[in-house]
């Protein structure tokens, strides 16, 4: 998952798109990358780190413009290289920065396309720079040396024919505007706000509207599946309907882990799906371990503590706050590499032991994908003292790879992946072990918005949205990017990819 933000504002930009970034973290914490546009010309840092790490004072000076757009990492094709930190940049036609959240399913055979068709070359392995030629290629098409808002709609129609799988776009062109898109289905979010000044009406895109709410924009809507969206650089709003049949199918993820809970997605309360999700479950933990001596509900943190709450509220058991999490270290999961991964848990995550001695108690987590935390999070209640340690997950087991954004290439590495439930409890030594049914998990989320018919739920059930997904696919994503077949790649081979980003310090 990555975060994305683009302005159109009518004064300097830089710090708006900053702060928006730093609320948007929880997305990507690999790269951070912002790009102004002031007189013509393209302003542009990025650089691996937080985004505390990757702007300094000189930076933010050099961003100056009352245009531009910004993007953390959290990569799901390429490398960690900061060539492939983005946004993106081509220099023709106009001159584009480009920045995605999401991952194309057909990337390999559109690289080939972009070269055989457009003569184009790409540079990285980054799906991200595939897409920003595809869209490059079909803007050349627009022979004027301006581009109307009826261009824009026509580049973005045919840049859906062409590519599949997942994307939220912003992108800036010189000269021109801040152009924002999202996928047909609608599996990434993308919201739009404004923000009225002296100067007249400013706007805003981004992956979720806590970032426009830091940055003193309002939420107008969130940009709906196909739509396109192009503000003039003048600033003014055009949107349209690019997709020939759109559907509105978030991706599920999003609701239990993802997003910040103070987001709204498609109309979604994203924490009060969570209180939904613990109620939910709650209510299964009733019926199904009725029998059990259970003292105390014990969040994991941070994203189950809104669940577990709702848990101890549904069961009427005491919850206490037993781990302490460090607040300087980030999450884990988006951390690259399982040794990086298992580190840093217990790092994160401290016991205190007072609140586990001699207690049965009741650990709560939004999801378990490889069981890093799990394994580890059970072992450190046991060293506290614990009587039993049960362990409820508020969504079902993760067996299927995803190809959408998430970086889980290979059903291997997923502790769910060919074991029932006893097996995993075995692996992480859980009393017992309760997993949210995916129809509960659904019905949670769709309880904020019941005209939402379907989300993107392949993860759990293997039913892939864009149903261009086969065996032969997640073959290839495994091999290619899968924990034990990933090929080391030399730091000197990735720094020699940086070309656009010259003053990099
Ligand atoms: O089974 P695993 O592979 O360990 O993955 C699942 C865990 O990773 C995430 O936590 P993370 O530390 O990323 O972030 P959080 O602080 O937002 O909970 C998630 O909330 C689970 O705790
Ligand atoms: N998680 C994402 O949205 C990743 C975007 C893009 N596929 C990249 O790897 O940079
Ligand atoms: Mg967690």
């Amino acid at each position: 998952m990555c975060g994305i933000v683009g302005i159109v504002g009518k004064t300097p930009v830089a710090q708006s798109l900053y702060d928006g970034l730093t609320v948007l973290q929880h997305r990507g914490q690999d790269a951070a990358g912002i790009i102004t546009i002031e007189q013509n010309r393209f302003n542009l840092r990025k650089a691996n780190g937080l985004v505390r790490d990757a702007f300094h004072t000189r930076h933010m000076k050099r961003l100056s413009g009352n245009m531009g757009i910004g993007h953390v990492r959290y990569p799901t094709a390429g490398t960690s290289s900061s060539a492939e930190a983005q946004p993106f940049y081509v220099n023709s036609p106009f001159g584009i920065a480009f920045a995605h959240n999401g991952n194309l399913t057909n990337s390999h055979d559109l690289q080939e396309e972009v070269f055989r068709i457009a003569r184009r070359h790409i540079n990285t392995s980054s799906d991200s720079e595939i897409l920003l030629n595809i869209f490059a290629h079909e803007l050349q098409n627009c022979t004027e040396l301006s581009v109307s808002a009826e261009d824009v709609f026509k580049v973005v129609t045919s840049v859906h024919k062409k590519i599949r799988g997942a994307y939220a776009v912003v992108a800036a062109i010189i000269g021109q505007g801040v152009v924002a898109f999202r996928d047909p289905n609608g599996i990434r979010p993308l919201a739009l706000g404004k923000r009225v000044t002296a100067m007249g009406e400013e706007y805003m895109v981004a992956s979720e509207s806590v970032a426009l709410d830091a940055v003193g924009f309002t939420f107008i809507r969130d940009v709906a599946p196909g739509e396109a969206i192009f503000i003039t650089e003048e600033g003014e709003l055009h949107t349209q309907q690019c997709a020939e049949n759109p559907s509105t199918s978030p991706c599920i993820f999003e609701f239990v882990y993802f997003a910040r809970p103070d987001t709204f997605i498609d109309g979604i309360s994203v924490y009060a799906s969570r209180v939904n999700m613990g109620r939910k479950l709650g209510e299964k933990i009733a019926r199904e371990w009725a029998d059990l001596d259970i003292d105390v509900v014990i969040p994991i943190p941070e994203t189950s503590m809104d669940v577990a709450l709702q848990i101890a509220n549904t069961l009427e058991l005491p919850y206490r706050q037993g781990f302490v999490k460090n607040r300087y270290i980030g999450r884990t999961f988006i951390m690259p590499g399982q040794t990086m991964r298992k580190q840093s848990v217990r790092r994160k995550l401290n016991a205190i032991s007072s609140e586990f001695k001699g207690k049965s108690v009741l650990l709560v987590d939004d999801s378990i994908v490889r069981g890093t935390t799990s394994g580890q999070i059970i072992e450190m209640a046991r060293e506290s003292g614990a009587k039993k340690v049960y362990f409820a997950s508020a969504a079902p087991e993760i067996r299927f790879p995803n190809v959408y954004g998430i970086d889980m290439p290979s059903a291997n590495e997923l502790i769910a992946y060919g074991r029932e439930i006893e097996q995993i409890a075995d692996l992480i030594q859980a009393d017992g072990l309760i997993f949210q049914d995916i129809s509960d998990l659904v019905a949670a989320v769709r309880e904020e918005n019941p005209d939402i018919q379907r989300f993107e739920t392949s993860v759990f059930d293997g039913n892939y949205i864009t149903a261009d997904i086969d065996q032969a696919y997640l073959e290839r994503i495994d091999l290619a990017r899968g924990e034990s077949s990933r090929a080391p790649v030399l730091q000197a081979e990735l720094s020699n990819l940086d070309m656009h980003n010259m003053d990099s310090d």
